[in-house]
């Protein structure tokens, strides 16, 4: 049998951004909970984003040092089911966070020019450690400033007993989507800037261009 790629679309602003997703066949939706992105949205909108959604869509809301109180505040209006970490959270903060809300949690590692394998590896294992909320890695490239930067980072990073477990992001695209899947083989990937016209705007054919591209790789994975 082969593996189907779970695909999260991240930074969703537009409700008809979201029905091109959901038509298009993905598995997760983003929202960007951190006020400096272009991709912010509140906790009202997320809300309303969010209604009606049908069942076995994942919602993912992505912070950037949030506190245990910015957490709940969204989650009492927007129903997450899976926090992103993407800033400086230690794996105790994570933790703490996670269980605070019993929601399990993605955890970023922002892989620079002096990332190796090694630091992958213990990064993982960390966060694997302190929280049995943790849901494992999403890979993507450190930027200066935090955001969906559509940088590539070095696949061959990637320790091959990770790769099952990770979410790859970072510079994703329609292009390269077929032979992200194919050389890494992660259990998901995770796209932003690539399927947008302009920071938060997403745009429906690209969108439906980048599952097909996921799912084409799946299908001739042997
Ligand atoms: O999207 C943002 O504005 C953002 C802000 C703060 C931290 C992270 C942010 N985005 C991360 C992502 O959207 C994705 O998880 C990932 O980096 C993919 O981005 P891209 O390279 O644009 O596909």
């Amino acid at each position: 049998m082969t593996h189907r790629t779970r695909i999260k679309i991240c930074g969703l602003t537009r409700s008809e951004d979201i029905a091109a997703v959901i038509a298009a066949g993905a598995d997760a939706i983003g929202f960007v909970f951190y006020p400096k992105s272009p991709r912010y949205v509140t906790p009202q909108q997320a809300a309303q984003l969010t209604r009606g959604l049908p069942p076995f869509i994942s919602t993912v809301g992505l912070f950037v040092n949030p506190s245990l109180e910015d957490i709940r505040q969204v989650l009492q209006q927007a129903p997450l089911s899976i926090l992103q970490f993407h800033g400086d959270e230690t794996p105790q903060s994570c933790a703490d966070i996670a269980a605070a809300v019993n929601r399990p949690f993605l955890r970023a590692a922002r892989i620079g020019p002096s990332t190796t394998s090694a630091d992958l590896l213990e990064y993982e294992l960390a966060y694997r450690t302190a929280s049995p909320l943790f849901a494992g890695l999403l890979l993507d490239t450190l930027v200066e400033q935090y955001g969906g930067s559509g940088k590539v980072f070095d696949w061959s990073l990637i320790p091959e007993e990770l790769a099952p477990r990770v979410v790859l992001s970072g510079g994703l695209s329609v292009q390269n989507a077929t032979d992200a899947v194919a050389r890494v083989r992660p259990y998901a990937v995770d796209i932003s800037s690539g399927v947008e016209q302009a920071k938060g705007i997403k745009d429906a054919a690209r969108i439906s261009a980048f599952v097909a591209a996921v799912h084409a790789a799946d299908a001739s994975r042997i």
